[in-house]
């Protein structure tokens, strides 16, 4: 997935610079993948400094760092199952996003990325505004396209949005529902419209593509250079990205998680919202069971570190394969 969400970003007219960023020894695979994206670029007229690289001097200057590195789940797995054995592949290439690249915008995309933001967050040291994950943006997506295909209208005439997690607990905010600037409820097909159908599609796109294909790719890709345009061309479009939260939603906060944020080149601004009592309650549900793994997550991963630093204070590569 990283490879087509590199190729997908590389066509960002706003993108002059590239760094393909992976792990020691992979070096010819990077170099590989380098060669191909140029050759398209020439056919695509496109003008990109491009370089392959496992050196972390070369994302100096970055503008925005982006994290797919970790486990994918298996078929029968959650994307929680990740959490603790991801964790600490985002907290190293996090504490070395801050070293290399200061001033830069952190996208978390490994899962489960709610928690991954928080880890990000954490392990960088940045503000909360250069640190999200690419969240409910997806599951938004997914949302979209089925109303849209229900109605039969372009998806453009679709606006509407998901919060919470990413994953089991995730909430549709049918309140935030229009089409052709029309809010949802108030369009007699509304009462027939399988919204529980609708959302359980979405809890399991990822599995299901999983199961039949190996990976989801294209879809999270695609949500991926969206975001990324939005940055870097100040668009300060809202959308639904994994950020932290104070008390924006309903005074519920203190959680990375899934909610509108406007994103724009200094980084992504949760948008304070209140919601439905229905909704809140989903939501409360959501922020639980993310801080929950999200306190497990973090508080390992300080003891863990405490051991290494003990050991020899330095973090190796080799503490990461596991
Ligand atoms: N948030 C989303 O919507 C979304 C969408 C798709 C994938 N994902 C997540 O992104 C991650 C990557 O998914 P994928 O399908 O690209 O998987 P993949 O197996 O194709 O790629 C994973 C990459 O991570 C690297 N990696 C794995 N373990 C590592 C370690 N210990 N140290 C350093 N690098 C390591 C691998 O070398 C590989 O390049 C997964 O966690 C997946 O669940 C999230
Ligand atoms: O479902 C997954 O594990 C991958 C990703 O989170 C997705 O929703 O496509």
């Amino acid at each position: 997935m990283g490879q087509f969400a590199a190729y997908a970003v590389s066509k960002i007219p706003f993108v002059s610079r590239l760094v393909l960023f992976g792990r020691e020894g992979n070096e010819d695979f990077l170099e590989g993948i380098k060669l191909d994206f140029i050759d398209s670029f020439s056919a695509l007229g496109r003008d990109v400094k491009l370089s392959a690289s496992t050196n972390p001097g070369d994302i100096e200057g970055s503008d925005v760092v982006i994290i797919t590195s970790g486990v994918p789940r298996s078929p029968g797995q959650d994307r929680l199952d990740l959490a603790k054995q991801n964790a600490r592949v985002v907290a190293y290439y996090s504490k070395m996003i801050a070293g290399y690249a200061p001033d830069a915008i952190i996208m978390v995309v490994s899962n489960p990325v709610d928690v991954m933001t928080a880890v990000a967050l954490e392990c960088s040291g940045f503000i909360p505004s250069r640190v999200f994950g690419l969240g409910t943006h997806l599951d938004s997506m997914r949302l979209k396209s089925y109303i849209a295909n229900h109605f039969s209208v372009h998806v453009s005439e679709v606006h509407t949005r998901i919060i919470g997690e990413h994953g089991e607990t995730m909430v549709p905010l049918w309140s935030a529902t229009t089409i052709g600037g029309i809010q949802v409820q108030n369009l007699p097909e509304f009462s027939s419209l399988p919204k529980d159908e609708f959302v359980e599609c979405v809890k399991v796109a990822g599995s299901e593509i999983i199961n039949k294909c190996g990976a989801t790719i294209y879809g999270p890709g695609e949500a991926i250079a969206t975001i990324v345009r939005t940055i870097l061309g100040n668009e300060n479009r809202i959308l639904s990205v994994s950020a932290y939260i104070r008390s924006e939603v309903n005074d519920i906060g203190d959680v990375c998680i899934g909610v509108p944020v406007r994103i724009n080149r200094k980084g992504v601004f949760p948008v304070p919202i209140r919601i439905s009592e229905e909704e809140v309650s989903g939501f409360q549900r959501s922020v639980d069971r993310i801080k929950s793994i999200t306190s497990e997550v973090l508080s390992d991963l300080k003891s863990e570190n405490a051991e290494i630093d003990k050991k020899n204070n330095v973090v190796h590569e080799n503490d990461l394969l596991f």
